[in-house]
Formats: structure tokens, sequence, C-alpha cells
């Protein structure tokens, strides 16, 4: 199946000069879940603003289901459904007919089954009579997804979906987005919440600066994530690997008073056992020994700042 979503080059370089988008290629499938992970500024709006027209691209281009975005602009925004970061509703309108002008902002039929269906997936049938000014942040943050859901679209865009949400309006999100997916929409949301993309996202593209400096499925990242070192101090320094440790891939500290060893969590056995009985037999005596590992935060906080040098 050819990719829902497909940005091939996209620049953006605003009026006064900044470029925010150098040159992003991405493809999403259809029914998947994309995270856009970056720090501020990073561009992450910019990209989902050209995606859905709000701001013209000034380089490349890019297609939402088989549509061009500028081209054939119409078509693609139907697919597309935007949840800003920001909450921007009319105060004295009632929530249900919130949600029945965006959809006939979009020029589609009235269908009042459809309305009620996604007021109550979004548990916001009771305040559909509510007005918007009466409901609490977290509502108004529903109404919003509600009204990017009313014309049925195919791909969802969130902009930092739960920024400032507390922990339990939080989950609740998640669970939204789960449901979401199983009815088939593609989501592309944007994060500064790791464990948001942990939580939800089959892929993580990570963005900086404009450029995208990894797409990867959450899995394998989550592999390497995984990934643990042991540090063993000895406690009279080698000078070299001893031949019988060979095959453990150990790394040798500059002054040979230590022994790396890169292990994964998930494999089915971590060696460590065999590891500490081969030292002992070799007659190697441990001063101390140490494990750390790389989150999924620490990779991403490395690649941004190889990025900013
Ligand atoms: N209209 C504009 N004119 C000039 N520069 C802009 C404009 N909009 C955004 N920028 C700049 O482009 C860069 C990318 O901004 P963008 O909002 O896309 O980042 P972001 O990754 O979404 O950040 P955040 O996480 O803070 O929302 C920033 O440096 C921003 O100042």
């Amino acid at each position: 199946m050819p990719p829902i979503v497909k940005v091939d080059n996209l620049q953006k370089t605003y009026d006064g000069g900044f470029v925010a988008l150098k040159g992003v290629s991405l493809e999403i499938e259809e029914g998947e879940i994309i995270a856009l992970l970056g720090p501020n500024g990073a561009g992450k709006t910019t990209l989902i603003s050209a995606l859905c027209g709000i701001t013209g691209p000034t380089g490349g281009r890019a297609e939402v289901g088989g549509h061009d975005i500028i081209t054939g602009y119409r078509k693609a925004r139907e697919m597309i459904g935007l949840v800003p970061q920001e909450v921007a509703l009319e105060p004295f309108e009632k929530v249900i007919n919130t949600v029945k002008f965006s959809r006939g902002l979009f020029g589609k039929k009235r269908d009042d089954a459809l309305i009620e269906r996604v007021l109550r997936q979004l548990s916001l049938w009771d305040k559909r009579n509510s007005r918007i000014r009466e409901l609490s942040g977290g509502m108004k943050r529903r109404v919003l997804i509600a009204k990017a859901l009313c014309h049925e679209p195919r791909v969802l865009f969130l902009d930092e979906p739960t920024a400032g949400v507390d922990v339990e309006l939080r989950r609740d999100m998640w669970q939204i987005v789960d449901n979401l997916r199983h009815d088939g929409v593609t989501i592309i949301l944007t994060t500064h919440y790791i464990e948001e993309a942990e939580a939800i996202a089959d892929r993580i593209a990570v963005i900086n600066k404009g450029e995208i400096l990894l797409v990867e499925d959450k899995a394998a990242l989550m592999t390497r994530m995984g990934r643990k070192t042991l540090r063993v101090d000895l406690r009279d320094p080698v000078v070299a690997v001893p031949e019988a440790l060979a095959d453990y891939d150990l790394v040798l500290s500059e002054d040979g008073s230590s022994l790396s060893y890169h292990y994964d969590t998930r494999g089915e056995g971590t060696g460590i056992t065999r590891l500490l009985q081969a030292l002992a037999a070799e007659g190697l005596s441990l001063r101390d020994i140490q494990t750390t590992q790389s989150s999924l935060e620490e990779i991403f906080v490395s690649m941004i700042q190889e990025g900013a040098t």
C-alpha cells in the first residue's frame, strides 16, 4: 500500500529568512501512529502546518492520501484532522454546535449519528449542551479533538496533545488515541514527552533544527534502550583482555583498570553470570562493579546534542 503521507525534501524558510525546515523527507503508513519528538523550535509545528496547508512550504513536496498538498490542496485537506496546540474555541458556543459547525466547514452532509459517536467516544456527550467557557481545560482539548474528527479524516495531526495537562488526563488522551487507532485513523503527534512517545507511538521521528535525525520503529528503539553496560573495576590493572574472555567483546579502559561489557536486558540471558565466573577463573579479583542503562531519553538527548555541535 502506498504511504498515506509522503513528505519529500520539504523546506520552509520564513519571511525573515529563518530556515525552519531543511529538506524533510518522511513516509507514513496508513493506520500507524508516529510521534515527532524534538526540542522547542525544532520545526514540528512548521511541518504539521505545512502539511495542513496553514503555511506554504518554500521547497520540496508532500502528499496526503495521494493528493499534493498544494495542487490538490482541497482533497488533501479533507483527509486531515488537525488538533492545534492552542485552544481556539468560541467561548459562548455549545459543544455540539461547535462540532457540527466544523463538519459543515468541510462541506460534509449533516450526520447527527456521527457527531453523537464522536462526542461519546471523547466522553463529551453529557456535556454536549454546555457552553465552551463552562468546560475545564481538559474538556476543551477533547472538543478540539472532536472538531478535528467530525469530518471523518483519515489522518489526524495532534500538536502537543498533552502539553500542560495533568497525568490523569494525559492517560485519558492516550486511551483516546488508542481507540482512534482501532478505527484505522493514522495519527501524527508532536510531543516533548518521551514517555508519551513510548506509550502510544509505533514509530518515532526525532527532529531538530529543521532536520529529521532519526525515524525508527519504537520496538527497535526500545531494544536499543534495553542495552546495558556492566563495568567491572579490577583490583590489579591488566595490559590486555585475557584470551579466555575474548568471546565477551570486553572493552578495556585505557589505564587497564576496568572492563566494560555490553548486554541486552531483553535477551534470553545476559551472560553476566558466566562472565563473572570466567573473570574469577582467570584469577582477576574485582574492586567494584556497576551497571548503566542507555534510555530512550539519553539516546534522544545525545542525538540532539550531537546535532548542536
Ligand atoms: N511565522 C514565523 N516566522 C518566523 N519564524 C517562525 C515562524 N513560525 C515559527 N518560526 C520559527 O521556526 C522555528 C520552528 O518553529 P516550530 O513552531 O515549528 O517549532 P516546534 O518544533 O513546533 O517548537 P515547539 O516545541 O516550541 O512548539 C522556530 O525557531 C520558530 O521561531
